[in-house]
């Protein structure tokens, strides 16, 4: 049965006493939520260990944004899988399409993390997606089977998120249409050996338009950014109907 999961990814964003301000209004205006769905706030690293602390005895899960897939090493500016454990981490995003665009990720070390994140107990949150060019030229289907057939090497699908992030429609407003959506994942869906994976849509989501993309079949949840930002926008996406 495939799961809701409605995970924030705030990217660079908030500090320790930002993050403390976030999670004392956003607990209470979640307590609503329906309990069918998952809640993941995926923070920098330096907001980890506070996080975990508040978080405790609450639905929401923690997250992190990046993994190495070396156990150990002098590798300046990495994070092992172990050290996430260590502070509560259950989910790990991979292969966003800012690390893919700033940071040289290839399919190749997407795969070494997934793999990385998976040994340690973590959930790894796969993001696959086009540019506007590569949508242009209809080449959309293809560049995002390959990102999978690379990436997916050797990944146990049964202990993975997908998220379909078209790079167009990330922090632009400018956001996928949720049938097109809907289409593309269920062609990511059609490439998977395992029918249970969750596979979120992200791109623009907000409290806006979150209803009609979770009223998508395909869809099930949404990787978001900016929106996860603020309390009262995350908390309404959560509590979609
Ligand atoms: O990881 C989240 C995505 O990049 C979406 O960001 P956004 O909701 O600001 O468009």
């Amino acid at each position: 049965m495939r799961k809701i999961i409605l995970a924030g990814n705030w990217k660079m964003h908030k500090t320790q006493a930002e993050t403390l301000e976030f999670v004392a209004q956003f607990k209470p205006a979640i307590d609503d939520a329906p309990d069918d769905r998952g809640i993941v706030l995926c923070v920098p690293f330096t907001d980890l260990a506070i996080l975990s602390k508040n978080l405790h005895g609450s639905a929401i899960q923690l997250g992190a944004q990046n993994v190495h897939w070396e156990e150990t090493g002098a590798y300046t500016g990495e994070i092992s899988a172990a050290m996430l454990n260590e502070v509560g981490v259950r989910y790990v995003v991979v292969g966003h399409s800012e690390r893919r665009q700033y940071f040289g990720e290839t399919n190749e070390t997407v795969n070494f993390r997934l793999r990385a994140a998976q040994k340690a107990g973590l959930t790894p949150i796969l993001c696959v997606g086009e540019t506007k060019q590569q949508r242009d030229a209809n080449e959309t289907e293809a560049v995002i089977f390959q990102q999978l057939k690379e990436g997916l090497v050797g990944v146990d699908q049964s202990q993975l998120v997908i998220a379909y992030e078209p790079i167009w429609a990330i922090g632009t407003g400018d956001t996928c249409a949720s049938d097109e959506a809907n289409r593309v994942i269920g062609l990511i869906r059609g490439k998977l050996t395992n029918a249970d994976v969750t596979i979120q849509y992200g791109g623009s989501v907000n409290p806006g338009n979150v209803d009609e993309i979770m009223a998508q079949p395909e869809i099930d949840g949404a990787l978001v950014g900016g929106a996860s930002l603020k309390p009262d926008s995350f908390a309404r996406i959560v509590c979609f109907q």
